[in-house]
């Protein structure tokens, strides 16, 4: 799939924008804070619903304004879908083929991107939230169901947490609403932990092969869950279950000491060995950039594979950073078949061939043109 072209009105610094695409490398070139990343981010944030930089919307909207407007045409295999996504200080709004959506999550996924940027390092190097938000992030591409999920999870975690506030304030005594609880609570959870294992387990089978590719044949990638509750990727639903309702058991005095919950897919961690050894720990800063980009690389084949066409490709502020022999293999995997997103601030890191070949915008202020 490719993106044709792109609308933005009040969006960060873009006041008024429209640019037509075409399904190849498209090279956004300028000074710092023009508006690079902005332009990319508004894609992203068209696909997703969501900023890869921001979890408040308000941010995204032009200052001393009162909405934001995204708009895209996205050429699939077989038609042209437009896209709308409108951000007020109310909510957001997201429209598909005109039709208005009611629910985010049947939006999310008509259209797929993937971004590579600087603070993806951060997938091996940083907190477990950062894992938990990108796992997340890149289900709910590929699966509605995961999305409806995940919210209805949010949800009964909130209750629950309230619950056992108030029973640690209170101390009361009739525990039978959070015995409700946790039972729905374990019911949705075990769900995305299952749909969490299915998800690595497939991304793993995509970044081994690429990750060996791009170490020159000497490093092996593996990607593992890390779950809070001891439950394994093989075993069945209902036996997660018994896992659960164990630990829950045995923890249900330390919860309301401490009034929240304390175990569950929201306590998850996911973990990336490199020859036999965790990288967040023992990697050096070349193999821990190398995993976060053997992931990204494999998101790619893996959505391919998943929805039988490729995402689009972000790479913001990245591709020069990268070394020769890794920028080639980037550029080999994507070549012809993916239409992606350069964002830099000097041509002269990017390989000649592709420059050749590419399209190339000028950002200044908030305005892009068009090089010929
Ligand atoms: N909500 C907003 N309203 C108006 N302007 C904004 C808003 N948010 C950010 N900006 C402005 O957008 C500009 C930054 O744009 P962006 O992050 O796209 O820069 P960039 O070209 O990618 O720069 P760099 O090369 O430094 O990464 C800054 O001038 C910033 O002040």
């Amino acid at each position: 799939m490719y993106i044709e072209s792109l609308s933005l009105k009040n969006y960060r610094n873009y006041e008024e924008l429209f640019i037509e695409f075409e399904n190849k490398v498209n090279v956004i070139l300028g000074e710092n804070a023009q508006g690079k990343t902005n332009v990319m981010e508004s894609i992203y944030v068209l696909a997703m619903a969501k900023s890869h930089r921001t979890s408040n919307d308000k941010e995204l909207i032009r200052w001393d304004e009162e909405y934001a407007k995204i708009e895209g045409r996205v050429q699939k295999q077989y038609s042209s879908l437009p896209l709308q996504l409108v951000i007020s200080k109310k909510g957001k709004k997201a429209r598909l083929n005109h039709i208005e959506q009611q629910k985010l999550s049947q939006y999310v996924g008509n259209m797929n991107v993937v971004m590579f940027a600087p603070e993806d390092l951060n997938l091996v190097k940083g907190s477990p939230q950062v894992r938990r938000r990108f796992i997340d992030m890149e289900i709910g591409q590929i699966s509605p169901i995961y999305l409806h999920d995940m919210s209805q999870y949010q949800k009964i975690l909130q209750q629950r947490n309230h619950y056992l506030k108030m029973l640690q304030i209170k101390k009361q005594t009739d525990q039978t609403m959070l015995e409700i609880l946790t039972e729905q609570f374990i019911q949705v959870a075990v769900k995305i932990i299952a749909k969490r294992f299915e998800f690595l387990h497939l991304l793993a089978k995509w970044a081994g092969p690429i990750h060996k590719g791009i170490s020159r044949g000497l490093e092996t990638l593996e990607i593992n869950y890390k779950p809070s509750v001891e439950v394994l990727e093989e075993q069945e639903l209902s036996k997660m279950v018994t896992c659960f309702e164990e630990k829950f058991g045995k923890v249900k005095t330390r919860e309301i000491e401490r009034g929240t919950t304390l175990f569950g897919p929201h306590r998850d961690d996911l973990l990336f060995f490199v020859n036999g050894r965790d990288v967040q720990t023992f990697g050096s800063q070349g193999q821990q950039r190398t995993t976060a980009l053997s992931v990204k690389l494999a998101e790619i084949e893996l959505i391919q594979a998943e929805i039988g066409e490729y995402p689009i490709l972000l790479l913001d502020d990245v591709l020069s950073e990268l070394d020769d022999y890794r920028q080639s293999h980037l550029l080999n995997t994507i070549q012809g078949k993916v239409q992606t997103f350069v964002t830099t601030t000097s041509v002269d890191g990017i390989d000649h061939q592709t420059l050749k070949e590419a399209s190339t915008f000028q950002v200044s202020s908030g305005i892009i043109q068009k090089v010929d």
